[in-house]
Parts: C-alpha cells; structure tokens; sequence
C-alpha cells in the first residue's frame, strides 16, 4: 500500500490509502493501530482536540461497552489513513482479539485492484462530506441560423468545483451531479 495526496477542500490536501497490489476478498489489509481508550477519555480528548484530531478517534462496542481507539499521533502507520466510503466499501473494519487485548483491522469485503484505494464505511453519522451535493449545469449552445450552417456546439460548466472529491457522479441528462462523499465514524461491528 501507498499514501496519496488527493485534492481537498480550500485547496487543502488530505492524504488517501492506495493498493500497490491485489488482495482477494476476505485479505487482511492493515490494522488501525492507535491507543486503546474508555469511552469517557474519547470524551474528553474529543473536547480538547481540533476537530482534525477527532477525526482519528474511532469508537466501538465491546461487551455492551463503548471504547476507542485514538490514532491521532502521526506514528506512520497506514490503517489511520483510510478513509471513509460508505456508498462503496472495499474493506470493512472489524475487531479481533488476540490473547486478551483488542486490535481493530480492516478486512477486504471483494476482490481490490492495484491502484484501487483503500476505503471503508465509517459507519451510520452524517458526516459533512456525505452531504455535500454539487450541481455542475451543462449548457449545449448551437449555433444555427437558418440560411447558415450549425457551426458549433459547445459544453459550458456553469459550476466549478467546491470541494474535495466527487466520489460519484450520477449523469442526469443535462445536468450533471457529483455526489461528495468523505469523513469517520463508529460502531460497524
Ligand atoms: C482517519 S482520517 C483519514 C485520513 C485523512 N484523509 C488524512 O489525510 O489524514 C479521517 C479524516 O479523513 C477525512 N476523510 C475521510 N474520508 C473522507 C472522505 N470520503 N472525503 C473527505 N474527507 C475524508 C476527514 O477529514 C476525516 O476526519
């Protein structure tokens, strides 16, 4: 796996996970390695931390019990990289335990290309990234005059676009509408 800059909003970057190779469904991909906390500790970091920060901390229920991993601290590990797809997962989060202490992995959910990235649903929150609906309208203009030849037609985007990424692009005839998805969450398990 690698890092990738994609573009952002206000032409900041945030990074992505990408395939450097394939994995069949079922394949480990990467742990989401960070510190182990109560759900009370989340609490308070997550009043204290920019938002950007609270983006890391990951919730999860074990035992009937909320916990959290903090991957905040930029440590070099991928699995905190990922982000968040939650229209078209190729991975899933998963929690394993392993001689009494909880790891948090993502698992491929179908088979993943070299070049694909990485991605997951972060689960069910409305996060900003989802919501966001860009309408691009696409314009033909012909020029057409009876006694003249049609000389040209051309497209013209009345929109540019606002943020990030379009993660899908649904063509409705005219207009063309690229549904922004990005951001994190909780409890998939
Ligand atoms: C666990 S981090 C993922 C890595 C992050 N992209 C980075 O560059 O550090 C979660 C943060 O990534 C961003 N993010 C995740 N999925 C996204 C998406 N589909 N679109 C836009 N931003 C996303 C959000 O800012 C979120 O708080």
């Amino acid at each position: 796996m690698h890092i990738k800059d994609l573009p952002g909003a206000s032409g900041v970057f945030r990074r992505g996970v990408f395939a450097i190779g394939s994995f069949s469904k079922g394949d480990f991909i990467v742990e989401y390695r960070g510190d182990l906390i109560s759900d009370g500790e989340a609490q308070k970091r997550r009043r204290i931390y920019h938002p950007a920060c609270s983006g890391f901390l990951f919730a999860f229920k074990l035992r009937g019990k909320t916990w959290c991993i903090d991957a905040s601290r930029e440590d070099g590990s991928f699995g905190r990289l990922v982000n968040d797809d939650h229209r078209h997962p190729n991975c899933r989060m998963k929690r394993i335990d392993i001689a009494g202490s909880t790891h948090l992995c993502l698992f491929a959910l179908k088979d993943i290309k070299e070049g694909e990235e990485i991605a997951y649903n972060y689960g069910g929150e409305d996060y900003p990234w989802r919501k966001q609906v860009r309408v691009t309208t696409s314009v033909k203009m012909t020029t057409c005059e009876p006694d003249t030849p049609c000389v040209s037609s051309q497209s013209v985007l009345m929109s540019e676009p606002q943020w990030d990424e379009a993660a899908w692009l649904e063509d409705t005839g005219q207009q063309v509408i690229h549904v922004h998805h990005l951001i994190f969450s909780s409890s998939v398990f």
